[in-house]
């Protein structure tokens, strides 16, 4: 029972309420979350983590004038429930519910939308600048997390908000919560530097009570922050987001009410960059996500919090456990392959990997760009990169593939996992747009296997080129195919014909092959597995075209652009001119939820292709629906 959350509608409910009370009220807090999220899955541990966070920023803010961006945003389900969602987080991350990161269409405490890490400081200074040239007194405030903090676009917020502009200082708030923790145990030099200023929170302590004494004489106040400014570089080392041009202050317990609301209090009230380094534990409150935070992050489906995480069932390998497999036994064949994760080990299925090669694993933070180029570097000497990056993720470094990859012809592998729709996370998180973003960049080639063994073959066959090869595939389990554990290849550039079949040709490109198939059986249509996007197989084209009266491409990737495109041009190019129909994700984002019922809606199932087929060709022979 919420005795207090539930007179909660809005943060200002809560600003009503006697400090006294907040605790119990993050008490509830933390209990409404650990229930939702044991029958909704979703994020865990980051949430758990920012109750008391949420709650004192919503309490000494006055939100939504006062400004929060939330960087990811997987850690907003309390900031949710305080901010009238309550009743409708039993709707979390299905279609048409509560998404599983902020949008601004759902909520004006939503100030941004998130789901990409280390954006918050950026949109937050935009915020902050805005207010400053509207003339406007508000707050702009950026909750970061440390793993988040390790990407260079935070740096390039910080490096610009830390000066001012025109002789104008931004108001802005950035609060590190560093829990020690990103998906994966954290790394990079940074971790090592916060771990000092951690170290040192005698400092912080020693010093709040300094500055409790002094309140009282305002003049006295501001000179003992410029000694405190002087001293600080004495008694503990000088923190990097000072030499940014922020007031550093910190580190304090980011559970603490008590240390949270007064500190956030005299914040508020300073002008110019702060920064805020509050510690937190990611998975507070519930025991068995404090012990294990890596598990923890995120629940794949429902769970009885009193147990915890059911054991995993088996079944079918998906698609990452093949590719981490194939990582490891290649691995074992070649002593040039060296794996890269940008801050996904668990999510890119290279747990394994890092454990039985330490030296050729690198986990680069949350630096996508950093990870692309890093991998050229390695090209150039001569060892053979693999990169695994969500489709979605490999946006952020779409420059490098270019710029440091293609341009030089350098052999990186890109096992691009999460290509086509994600599902739960939602349009953030959708791989659909490398088909179109890789194919159009001279020298890479993409492939496109339609199932779990096909994935192993093309990545094999990637490996294998001297030149930038993407292999995509998407969330989750293919078909439960036998896979041969050789290190067998494609033919170099051919597609396969699966099915033999009369007037039409459905040529499919990865697991679109399965509902083709099952479309075709109802047509008695020819299925083609064109396996390569890049290169395409274009006699193989011409002569489906030769063969048939109409030519239907079907891929899980954005129609504009993608294969089907490619499939036009070869015709085009070829003078070839007969009926074809492109199927694939239309020109919208795709909305969160169960993925099998967003592909139907898109219709790129069984049923969607053959409704698709007949509308357009009808039941006579295609070549007359051109004729009219
Ligand atoms: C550009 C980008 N790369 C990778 C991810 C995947 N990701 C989501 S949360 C996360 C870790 C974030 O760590 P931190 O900021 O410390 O937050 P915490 O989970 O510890 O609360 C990562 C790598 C992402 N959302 N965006
Ligand atoms: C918040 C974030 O970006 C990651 O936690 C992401 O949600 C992981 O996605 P998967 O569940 O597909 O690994
Ligand atoms: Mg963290």
């Amino acid at each position: 029972m919420s005795k207090i959350l539930d007179s909660i509608q809005t943060p200002a409910d809560l600003r009503r309420m006697a400090r006294s009370d907040l605790p119990a009220l993050a008490r509830e807090v933390r209990e409404f979350v650990l229930n939702t999220v044991s029958q909704t899955g979703g994020h865990l541990g980051s949430n758990l983590g920012t109750v008391e966070l949420t709650v004192a920023l919503h309490y000494v803010f006055n939100t939504p004038h006062d400004r929060i961006v939330w960087d990811v945003g997987h850690q907003t389900y309390p900031h949710k429930v305080l901010t009238g969602r309550r009743e409708r987080m039993h709707t979390l991350r299905q279609l048409g519910g509560i998404a599983g990161f902020p949008r601004r269409d759902e909520s004006e405490y939503d100030t941004f939308a998130t789901g990409h890490s280390s954006t918050s400081i950026s949109a937050a200074l935009g915020m902050a600048m805005a207010a400053k040239q509207k003339g406007e007194d508000r707050k702009a405030i950026a909750v970061i997390g440390d793993g988040s903090m390790t990407a260079g676009m935070a740096f390039e917020a910080l490096n610009n908000a830390g000066v001012s502009h025109a002789g104008v200082h931004a108001d802005i708030l950035v609060v590190l919560n560093d829990n020690d923790m990103s998906i994966s145990p954290p790394v990079g030099a940074l971790n090592k530097h916060l771990a000092r200023l951690m170290s040192g929170n005698f400092y912080a302590a020693a010093r709040e009570g300094a500055k409790a004494v002094l309140k009282a004489a305002p003049p006295l106040f501001e000179l003992a922050r410029r000694f405190e400014e002087h001293a600080k570089g004495m008694v503990v080392p000088g923190t990097i987001f000072e030499e940014f041009g922020f007031n550093y202050v910190g580190p304090i317990d980011g559970h603490d009410l008590d240390a949270l609301i007064p500190t956030l209090e005299n914040l508020r009230n300073k002008k110019g960059p702060q920064f805020l380094h509050v510690v937190t534990k990611k998975g507070y409150g519930y025991k068995m996500a404090e012990a294990d935070p890596v598990k923890y992050h995120a629940a794949s489906g429902r769970f009885n919090p009193a147990e915890g995480f059911p054991k995993s069932s088996g079944g079918k390998p998906t698609f990452t456990q093949i590719f981490g497999q194939w990582l490891c036994d290649m691995a074992e064949a070649d002593e040039r392959l060296v794996g890269i994760t940008p801050a996904m080990r668990e999510g890119s299925g290279m747990v394994e990997f890092h454990k039985r090669f330490p030296r050729r694993y690198h986990d680069v933070g949350i630096a996508e760009q950093h990870a692309v180029t890093f991998a050229a570097g390695l090209a150039c000497e001569g060892l053979k990169p693999v990169v695994a990056i969500y489709s979605t993720f490999l946006q952020r470094a779409y420059d490098q593939l270019v710029h440091d990859v293609a341009l030089q012809n350098l052999p990186v592998v890109f096992a691009l996992d999460r290509g086509g729709i994600v599902g739960a996370d939602g349009p953030t998180h959708a791989g659909v747009y490398d088909i179109a973003f890789i194919r159009c960049i001279p020298n890479c080639a993409l492939l496109a296997p339609s199932d779990e063994n096909e994935c192993r073959l093309a990545l094999t066959t990637a490996y294998r080129r001297d030149q930038p090869v993407a292999v995509r595939y998407p969330r989750g389990s293919g078909t439960g195919v036998a896979v041969d554990p050789g290190l067998g290849e494609w033919e170099w550039g051919k597609g396969v014909v699966r099915r033999e079949g009369q007037r039409t040709a459905i040529l499919a490109f990865g697991t679109m092959l399965q509902p083709a198939l099952a479309a075709a059986a109802k047509l008695d249509a020819t299925v083609v597995d064109m396996r390569f996007v890049k290169p395409l197989d274009e006699a193989l084209v011409l002569e489906m075209a030769r063969r048939h009266d109409a030519i239907v491409t079907v891929e899980e990737g954005c129609v504009m652009g993608g294969a089907g495109s490619a499939v036009g041009e070869c015709l085009a190019a070829a003078g070839v001119a007969l009926p074809l129909l492109h199927l694939g994700i239309p020109d919208r984002f795709v909305e969160h939820g169960d993925p099998v019922k967003l592909l139907s809606l898109c219709g790129l199932d069984a049923e969607g292709i053959e409704a698709s087929i007949r509308k357009r060709f009808g039941t006579r022979p295609a070549l007359a629906a051109v004729n009219g």
